[in-house]
C-alpha cells in the first residue's frame, strides 16, 4: 500500500526527493529505490517537524514499530493505513502523541481509483489538513467520518471490498469457461461486462433496482440467472461476509488496544 501511495504522488509530480522510505526488508527497499528513485532506509533517522509520517505496516507491526521511534517524533503528524488500529492505540505507542490521523485506503490506490475514509480526533490546522487530502488525493477520493467506529465497516466494504470484486470476477470468469467460451473469450467479456456495469452503476446508484429491469426483460435470459441468484441468497452471504470482516476489524481494534 505504501508503494501505491508513493506511485500516486509521483504521479501528481511530486518531488522523489521530498519521500523518504523507511523499509526493514532490505530486498524491498531495493526495489523501491529503484523504482521510485526515492532514498530509504532500514529505520527511522531524524524526523523533521514537518514531515508527515505514513504508518503503513500491518496492524500486528504497529505497537513495536511506534514504540521504537517514540523518542523520535514530536509533533509530526501520523497518518496511519492500519486497518484496525485505534488513533487512542497509535497515541499510547507514541509516548501520548495526539497529531493522528487514522485512514483506510484501498488496493484501488494503485491505480489512482482508491477511495480512503480518513478520521481524526484533532482539530488539523488547515495546512496540516491540505497536506493530509493531498497525499490521499493522489491516490483517489476521499471521504472525511464524523465517529472513529465507522472505520471498521469502511474497513469490511471499501478497505476489504475490491478483494470481494475479484473473487466474483474470477467466479464469472469460471462460469463463462464452463459454458464454453475459451479462458481468452471469458476474461475480454466478463472484465469489460464489470468495467462497463460499474461506470453506468455509478451515475444512478440509488436506483439500481431500475438498472436491474432495464436489463431483466419480462420472460428473458437475465430473470433465470437473478432467480438463482435469488435462491442461493446472495445478498445474505454479502451481509455475511462484511459482517465477518467488520468484526475481525473490531477485534483487531481491541485486541491491540
Ligand atoms: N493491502 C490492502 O489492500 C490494504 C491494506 N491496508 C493496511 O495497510 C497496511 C499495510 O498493508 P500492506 O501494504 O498490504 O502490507 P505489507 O506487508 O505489504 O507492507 C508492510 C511493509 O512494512 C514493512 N515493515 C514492517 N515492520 C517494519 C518496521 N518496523 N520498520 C520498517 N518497515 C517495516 C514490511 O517489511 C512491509 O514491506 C496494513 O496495516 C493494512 O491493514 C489498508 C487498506 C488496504
Ligand atoms: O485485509 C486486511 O486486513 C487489509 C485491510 C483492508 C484490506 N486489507
Amino acid at each position: 500500500m505504501a508503494a501505491a501511495i508513493i506511485g500516486g504522488l509521483l504521479n501528481k509530480n511530486y518531488s522523489p526527493a521530498l519521500i523518504r522510505v523507511i523499509e526493514s526488508d532490505s530486498k524491498k527497499r531495493l526495489v523501491i529505490e529503484n523504482k521510485f528513485k526515492v532514498s530509504s532506509m532500514a529505520e527511522f533517522k531524524k524526523i523533521d517537524k514537518d514531515e508527515i509520517i505514513v504508518l503503513a505496516v500491518k496492524p500486528q507491526q504497529a505497537e513495536s514499530l511506534l514504540k521504537s521511534i517514540s523518542t523520535e517524533i514530536s509533533e509530526q503528524l501520523i497518518l496511519s493505513i492500519a486497518a484496525g488500529i485505534q488513533i487512542e492505540s497509535i497515541g499510547k505507542w507514541a509516548r501520548g502523541h495526539k497529531n493522528i490521523v487514522r485512514s483506510m485506503p484501498n488496493v484501488c490506490a494503485q491505480i489512482q481509483l482508491g477511495i480512503t475514509a480518513l478520521f481524526t480526533k484533532e482539530v488539523l490546522d488547515t495546512k496540516t489538513k491540505l497536506a493530509v487530502e493531498e497525499i490521499v488525493s493522489a491516490i483517489g477520493e476521499f471521504i472525511w467520518l464524523d465517529d472513529e467506529s465507522k472505520m471498521d465497516a469502511v474497513t469490511a466494504i471499501s478497505g476489504s471490498g475490491p478483494a470481494y470484486i475479484f473473487y466474483f470476477l474470477n467466479a464469472f470468469i469460471e462460469s463463462a469457461i464452463e459454458l464454453g467460451l475459451s479462458r481468452n473469450e471469458a476474461e475480454k467479456l466478463c472484465g469489460k461486462t464489470l468495467l462497463g456495469s460499474s461506470h453506468l452503476a455509478l451515475d444512478q446508484l440509488n436506483d439500481l433496482q431500475n438498472l436491474i429491469l432495464s436489463v431483466a426483460s419480462k420472460g428473458g435470459t437475465t430473470e433465470e440467472g437473478l432467480k438463482q441468484l435469488e435462491s442461493y441468497k446472495l445478498n445474505e452471504m454479502l451481509l455475511k461476509a462484511t459482517r465477518a470482516a467488520y468484526e475481525k476489524s473490531k477485534k483487531i481494534g481491541l485486541e491491540f488496544n
